[in-house]
């Protein structure tokens, strides 16, 4: 790994928090509140993401982000690419036709949704997010993708919580994470 993308992993290592019993007992709360708070932490988080995505995916059209912490990071990344940026909300925050699903979480149940026309059929995504627990979300997020027929080339995030082991659910769709816990 080349020094300037580990100083800036540690970087976004040094501004994560952890809270325990947030929001209920038992769970282990990952903050990224700091990152946003120190200009350089938030600088690194979106260098890096553009960094992979100039490599991996520069075929990209647009950049999808989910409620509400996809929405901090995800319309800094598509502006850099210069890509478009579309919000996946939770239940009956959006205007007009929608499509929806229903997912479980961590520490609960929602359902999420996108505006009908957000994304035409064929066009090539990415989904961002803050955090991966259980998957639930992306997953829900891929499932909305897959009723828009449009083509899912990955998955990103800031924070993977590998012993959950939401990276199998999002399955066959790949997931790139700067932080590991
Ligand atoms: O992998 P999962 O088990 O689905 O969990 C991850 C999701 O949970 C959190 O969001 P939350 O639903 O708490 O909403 P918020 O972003 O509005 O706080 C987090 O920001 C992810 O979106
Ligand atoms: N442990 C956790 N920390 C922060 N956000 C989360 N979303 C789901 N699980 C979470």
């Amino acid at each position: 790994m080349a020094a300037d993308t580990e100083s800036k992993l540690q970087l976004v290592h040094r501004h994560i928090r952890a809270f325990p019993d947030f929001p209920k007992k038992g769970i282990l709360f990952r903050d990224i509140c700091p990152i946003l708070k120190d200009p350089a932490a938030l600088t690194a988080v979106i260098d890096l993401f553009e960094e992979h995505v100039r490599k991996n995916h520069p075929q990209v059209d647009l950049i999808i982000g989910l409620d509400a912490r996809g929405f901090l990071f995800g319309p800094l990344l598509a502006q850099r690419l210069g890509v478009g940026f579309v919000m996946i909300r939770k239940k009956g925050k959006l205007p007009g036709t929608t499509v929806s699903v229903s997912y479980d979480l961590e520490y609960g149940k929602a359902e999420a949704e996108i505006q009908e026309d957000a994304v035409a059929p064929g066009q090539k995504i990415l989904l961002i997010d803050d955090l991966l627990a259980t998957g639930g979300t992306l997953h829900a997020a891929c499932e909305l993708m897959r009723k828009q027929q449009a083509e899912v080339l990955g998955c990103m995030v800031v924070i993977e919580l590998k012993e959950l082991n939401g990276i199998d659910k999002l399955k066959p769709h790949s997931l790139f994470s700067l932080v590991q816990y």
